[in-house]
């Protein structure tokens, strides 16, 4: 390929489930030494033809939990527009923890990404193991729990609760299922090749990757460097840049991501339960002003509740951050969702931090915003109507700041998977900017 279309095209468009996917894939490929934008909603191709410079493009869906028909337009329509743009690999990111259903949409959007491309095979690799995600004998760990004892078993939308991807997978699909085992790649780049083309004679053509190690992330980027889609978590991503630039894909050189630059008062949202963001939350509530969301009076009245909020957050000082969290217990969560149903209240508590994060924006000058949760930050910059981000540097594994691109102010935004971070995220997260 020569210099000028070097140059020119995006190596790599990627087309990620959800929001903090999106960012975290986007993070791991920065650190990969990749110049990336990150799109959110499926785009046209005349939106992308600005983006250029960029090495990849990350396009954020909201596409995890909707139905399995819908995920897959909204895939084939950015999937479209990247192609349309010149760009001939791609990377379909969806959660380290494989967060899906039996009726997709991970298996069923594959699929479609598939057949769009006419190619026989792709592998499905959630490994991130810097995140504690990995993958032995086709059972997902994280850290040393199977993913069903994990806290993951409790998930509001999606309870994960088989760790045997082979077998989930196969509840989502009708294609032929194998596995890249940890003895195919522990030997190296040859071993997996000559492995993933048995598999490809016998006619499979989703391929689960054991993967334990960095190494066997770099290991398994190099085997599918030529391949026009893969998909995974974010591990992969952080290795496929050098992977890219030994075949001559990309080009080489490095570029440092900086802070975003905007002052101002600062916002964390929750909408996420999971054990980590609990924990954040808790601890936060000890350092700033804390409004705990009341999940009933949101199904019953919620502009009655958002006015509440909206009055509190006005009389908090302006130089302190504030912090508002619908995150419950499992046991709080199931009480609320067999008195309204599940995605009723999930939809609700999403739209209703959506909409009150823009009054807090718009009414009171918040500009700093860390928010928790990936369905719960797809519904806030979905709102706060955020076309694209620049991402910046890595605040903890998977989670970067990242600085709007559009809009008359640009907003400091960090999208937290509500899985990540440690107990003091969320201070940390803000002394970035200090
Ligand atoms: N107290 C609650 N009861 C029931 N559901 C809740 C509660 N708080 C938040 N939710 C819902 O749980 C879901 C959490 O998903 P998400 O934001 O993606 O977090 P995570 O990153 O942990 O998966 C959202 O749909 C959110 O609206
Ligand atoms: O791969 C991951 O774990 C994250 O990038 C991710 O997808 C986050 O999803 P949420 O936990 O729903 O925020």
């Amino acid at each position: 390929m020569s210099e000028k279309n070097l140059e020119r095209n995006a190596v790599l468009g990627c087309i990620a489930d959800d929001v903090t996917g999106a960012t975290d894939l986007a993070n791991n490929l920065v650190q990969g030494g990749m110049r990336v934008v990150q799109v959110l909603g499926a785009p046209d191709a005349k939106t992308l033809a600005r983006l250029s410079e960029a090495d990849a493009i990350v396009v954020a869906l909201k596409t995890r939990s909707i139905l399995a028909q819908d995920a897959i337009s909204q895939s084939l329509k950015s999937l479209n527009a990247l192609r349309e743009i010149g760009v001939a690999r791609f990377y379909f990111k969806y959660c380290s923890t494989f967060d899906s259903t039996e009726h997709g949409n991970i298996g069923p959007v594959s699929e479609a990404l598939m057949d769009a491309l006419g190619v026989e095979q792709t592998v499905f690799c959630p490994a991130f193991p810097r995140a504690g995600r990995t993958v032995y004998h086709g059972h997902l760990f994280v850290g040393d729990s199977l993913l069903n004892e994990s806290g993951m078993q409790s998930h509001p939308i999606n309870p994960m609760t088989d760790a045997n991807l082979i077998r989930f997978l196969a509840k989502q699909t009708s294609r032929g299922i194998g596995l890249v085992s940890y003895d195919d790649i522990r030997p190296g780049v040859s071993s997996v090749e000559e492995r993933l083309s048995r598999l490809r004679r016998d006619g499979v053509s989703m391929v689960v990757t054991d993967t334990c190690s960095d190494e066997n992330l770099a290991t398994l980027a190099s085997a599918c460097a030529s391949m026009p889609l893969v998909t995974g978590g974010s591990g992969l991503a952080h290795f496929l840049p050098d992977a890219y630039r030994k075949c001559g894909l990309l080009r080489s050189g490095t570029f440092a991501p900086e802070i975003p630059s905007v002052k101002g008062r600062s916002l964390i949202v929750a909408g996420s339960c999971s054990k980590a963001t609990t924990a954040q939350v808790k601890y936060m509530q000890e350092k700033c002003p804390c409004y705990a969301v009341d999940v009933a009076a949101v199904m019953e009245d919620d502009a009655a509740e958002l006015e509440k909020i909206v009055q509190w957050a006005g009389q908090v000082d302006v130089s302190q951050p504030v912090l508002i969290a619908s995150s419950a217990a499992p046991d709080k969560i199931a009480e609320m969702q067999s008195r309204f149903g599940a995605m009723e209240v999930a939809l609700a508590i999403e739209n209703f931090l959506a909409a009150t994060t823009v009054r807090l924006v718009s009414d009171l000058g918040f500009n700093r915003l860390v928010l928790a949760g990936g369905e719960t930050s797809g519904a806030i910059v979905r709102e706060l109507s955020i076309g694209a981000l620049k991402i910046g540097p890595e605040i903890c594994t998977g989670v970067p700041w990242t600085e709007s691109l559009d809009g008359e102010r640009p907003l400091a935004l960090v999208l937290k998977s509500g899985n990540f971070g440690g107990v003091g995220f969320f201070e940390s997260a803000l002394e970035m900017l200090k």
